[in-house]
């Protein structure tokens, strides 16, 4: 299978993705509105600040005018942080429209957007009408980036209400070291995809603080319970929260250095402030925003979330971490039975 792609977004993600879609063969422009890093990427085929180390094929080109990226394509791949996917998706549709294409839609961000609480397979609907594409399909599990440049084995998810299109997605990902899973729960997978963030962040702090490995256990498993009971409320199907794109990603992302979010969670832990962590990151921090929306979608959808509020209130509401972790062993005892 081999088809022309536009990849938008150049950080960490998009770029290896745009990569491994040369590496199956296809005709790949990735895009980013950095001209500096798209020159770096088209001249020395390196991309320092957000892949050190990593050099890309030469048969990835780099384009900084997003309808020149656009051109011929079959498949439109989003990548960019959650909260710049209607900004991006927006002059999307006007080019597409210009150029007379109906892509494919995928994305592989995760994250839930900051005031509207929608998930990005709804904010992409919004903003590209059906007239201008084909079924939208999102990526999502324990995927490193740093990992998949090693060519490490790595497991996704390929969710679509269109299962069509979820196998088409799943076809042009695959390979001996990518393996991809369709999956017609996109509900189920986008939120996982987004609130697996906020526990890998509270991992991460937990980690700073000095807390063991029965602690780390305990708010993965606690932690997967409550994304579970918001996503069911949706209508998720509550197995797709112990597949790749709920217990895989919880394991990978609140388990490993690599993850941003994870290491921004360590550091808030001892004590540095959070300006300064998400200044030093340099790269998107999804669950910082993904906490809000969570804590506001469990109180209108009245679904217990202690978790995600203590997180929440540590956050943004100058909550001392020990009280709040105070406050969670404290609560009432629960039976595990009824979640
Ligand atoms: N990294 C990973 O391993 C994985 C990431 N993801 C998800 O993929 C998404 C992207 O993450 P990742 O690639 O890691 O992020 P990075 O922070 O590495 O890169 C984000 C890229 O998007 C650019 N960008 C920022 N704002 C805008 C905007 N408004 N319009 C266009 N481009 C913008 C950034 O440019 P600049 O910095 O110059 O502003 C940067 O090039 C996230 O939702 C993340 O959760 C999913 C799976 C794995
Ligand atoms: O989603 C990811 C891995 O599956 C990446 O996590 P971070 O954004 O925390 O690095």
């Amino acid at each position: 299978m081999s088809e022309k792609i536009a990849v938008l977004g150049a950080g960490s993600w998009g770029s290896i993705l745009a990569n491994l879609l040369v590496e199956n063969g296809n005709d790949v422009r990735l895009w980013s509105y950095n001209a500096q890093q798209v020159e770096e990427l088209n001249s020395k085929h390196t991309n320092e600040k957000y892949l050190p180390n990593f050099t890309y094929s030469d048969k990835l080109v780099a384009y900084s005018d997003l309808k020149e990226a656009l051109i011929g394509a079959e498949t439109v791949l989003f990548v960019v942080p959650t909260q710049a996917v209607r900004s991006v998706a927006k002059p999307v549709n006007e080019a597409i429209e210009e150029l007379g294409l109906k892509p494919y839609l995928i994305h592989g961000s995760k994250g839930i957007e900051e005031n509207t609480y929608l998930r990005l397979s709804e904010v992409l609907a919004e903003e590209i009408p059906e007239s201008n594409r084909k079924a939208i399909s999102v990526i999502s599990g324990p995927s490193h980036a740093e990992e998949v440049a090693k060519k490490d084995i790595t497991l996704i998810t390929a969710a679509s209400e269109d299962l069509e299109a979820a196998q088409h997605t799943q076809q042009l990902f695959m390979n001996d070291y990518f393996r991809v899973y369709t999956n017609d729960d996109v509900i189920g997978v986008e939120i996982g995809a987004a609130l697996k963030n906020i526990i890998a962040l509270g991992a991460g702090a937990l980690n700073g603080l000095g807390y063991g490995d029965n602690a780390k256990a305990a708010l993965m498993t606690r932690g997967l319970a409550e994304i579970s009971r918001l996503g069911t409320s949706f209508g998720a199907n509550p197995f797709t929260f112990i597949g790749l794109s709920g217990v895989g990603d919880i394991i990978v992302t609140a388990t490993s250095t690599n993850s941003r979010n994870w290491r921004a969670g360590n550091e808030l832990g001892k004590g540095v402030p959070l300006d300064t962590v998400v200044n030093q990151m340099g790269m998107v921090i999804e669950g910082l925003t993904t906490v809000k929306a969570a804590y506001e979608l469990a109180k209108q959808r009245h679904v217990e979330m202690p978790i995600t509020e203590a997180i929440y209130q540590v956050l943004y509401e100058n909550k001392a971490v020990k009280e709040a972790i105070r406050n969670l062993m404290q609560r009432e005892g629960r039976s595990e039975n009824n979640d």
